[in-house]
């Protein structure tokens, strides 16, 4: 794993250079000495006197890229117009798009899927709600709904900052498992308005996928949510995150010899994806978990402001360990992070029992670089795609929602993520199983059909599937 956070990447930089002033020698030379390497010149246009050049540089990281741009603001007769690299470009006007699904090519084609044709539909509809499932886009379709309020782990950055993530889960989605998804972020931190709001534009859906929305905030979101709406809604931080931590820890405490009941566990970061791991961790058998934050250690009796932390503090840290990550994490055997980056040393881990195992989770800095413990811990763990074992909630959200959908769930049980967690971790099978693959990759296609499969198997059991049971006609599960 000896790979920095930075990874090489190109970047285009666009100058505009008086000719007369800065040869492009000199710029080559500034960039050179800079750390980058010049791998494309485009002319974009050229007068006599100046030219504006696309330059694209290799650069390791990104602060290369910084010294890169800054070293060429220094020229004289050098404007720097514009820096850009791939992953802005891949931003260009959005990821998504909108496509019909059939063309309409002329009058009759019009006069089906526009008036008149259309109401007849309409009044399908309107004697049968259900039968929206089958003529509308509900069928297949999801609203991704964010306040901009917890956006991975950069914070409050508001709701248009969001929409790139929001994009991206609604690109996976798709890709993954055929949902089509709506990415729609809010410009409001108002609970009441957020729920009213949601409950307006569920008609058009058949779940609900909350994103990035703080907590405490975000508990009384989905539970109002749940309690208002017939369709699945599913705050993919808390619980999309629990499950695949689940599924992670079991496959990791196999290769260890621990059992989960033993271990002593310190979770850092008691916010939506902190508290929704915690539930999962205890109801599949964990028995010592500390919850730390900003203030240290959550210990019963204290009185919190955060109510929700009050709950916590009541079925955690069983022995009223006190102090912060440096006094708690003596003797633990996992370490599991959704706060921020940095917020674990190398000198904990150094205190922590044999074969630590540390899921850094944190996005898109984790709680510690892995490189900086590679030799001390056992089993490491990251959020990112760059590095092996991806803790994401990726591997959930797609399956589940296809599950949900396919059978036309009204809600998200307990089981059914315990069921996901299990298929999940099945995937990786014993042979396969080592310290560098604990967790299946988001792009194995088994992921998606056996979480979706869980899902739907324990949706019928759980009695909340409102489709007729199809199962054993299509012999699909
Ligand atoms: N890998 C994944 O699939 C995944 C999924 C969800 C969240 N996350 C990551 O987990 C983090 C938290 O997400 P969330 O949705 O729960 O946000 P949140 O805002 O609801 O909760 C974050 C909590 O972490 C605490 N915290 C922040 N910095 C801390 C520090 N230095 N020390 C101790 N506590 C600290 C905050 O006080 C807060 O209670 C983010 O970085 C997010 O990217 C990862
Ligand atoms: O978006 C991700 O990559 C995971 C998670 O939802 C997060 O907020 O960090
Ligand atoms: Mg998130």
């Amino acid at each position: 794993m000896a790979k920095s956070l930075g990874s090489s990447t190109n970047i285009i930089i666009r100058l505009e250079i008086d000719k007369n002033v800065c040869t492009f020698a000199q710029i080559a030379a500034a960039i050179g000495e800079s750390g980058g390497d010049i791998v494309a010149i485009d002319v974009i246009r050229g007068t006599p006197v100046s030219t504006v050049r696309d330059i694209t540089v290799n650069v390791y990281d990104g602060s290369v890229g910084d010294r890169v741009v800054k070293r060429l603001k220094q020229l004289q007769g050098v404007k720097v117009v514009n820096v850009s690299d791939q992953t802005f470009l891949l931003h260009l006007g959005g990821k998504i798009e909108m496509q019909p699904k059939v063309p309409i090519r002329n009058r009759d084609d019009l006069s089906r899927v526009y008036t008149p044709g259309v109401a007849r539909v309409c009044m399908a509809i309107h004697e049968d709600p259900s039968s929206a499932f089958t003529l509308t886009i509900k069928r297949d379709t999801v609203a991704v709904v964010s306040d901009g309020t917890a956006v991975l782990g950069l914070g409050d950055i508001g709701p248009m900052a969001a929409m790139p993530v929001m994009e991206g889960k609604a690109m996976l989605f798709k890709q993954l498992a055929n949902v089509d998804a709506f990415p729609i972020c809010l410009d409001t931190q108002d609970t009441d308005e957020i729920v009213r709001t949601i409950q307006a534009i569920a008609p058009a859906f058949g779940g609900i996928n909350l994103e990035d929305i703080s907590a405490p905030r975000c508990f009384e979101i989905e539970q109002r949510l749940k309690e208002n709406l017939d369709i699945p809604v599913f705050h993919d931080d808390q619980h999309g995150t629990a499950v695949v931590l689940l599924a992670g820890l079991l496959n990791a405490l196999k290769i260890v010899g621990k059992r989960l009941e033993d271990c002593k566990i310190v979770l850092c970061g008691i916010g939506a994806a902190g508290m929704a791991c915690t539930d999962i961790l205890l109801a599949a058998g964990a028995n010592n978990i500390i919850g730390v934050d900003r203030h240290g250690a959550l210990v019963r009796g204290v009185q919190y402001e955060n109510e929700a932390w009050n709950g916590y503090a009541a079925k955690t840290n069983p022995n009223g360990e006190q102090g912060g990550i440096q006094d708690v994490i003596q003797g633990a055997d996992v370490f599991i992070g959704v706060s921020g980056p940095g917020v674990l040393k190398r000198e904990h881990v150094e205190t922590m029992n044999e074969d630590p195992i540390i899921f850094a989770m944190a996005n898109p800095m984790p709680e510690i670089d892995p490189d900086e413990i590679e030799d001390i811990a056992r089993i490491i763990a990251t959020g990112r795609s760059d590095y092996p074992n991806q803790i994401n909630n990726v591997l959930c959200f797609p399956g589940l929602f296809r599950g949900l959908l396919d059978c036309r769930a009204s809600k998200v049980t307990y089981n059914m993520k315990l069921a996901a967690a299990q298929a999940i971790a099945e995937v990786v099978s014993e042979e396969e199983l080592n310290e560098m693959y604990i967790i299946p990759s988001v792009f194995n296609p088994l992921v998606v059909t056996k979480v979706r499969d869980a899902v739907v198997n324990a949706a019928y059991e759980d009695g909340v599937a409102r489709r007729r049971d199809y199962r054993e006609n299509t012999g699909k599960l």
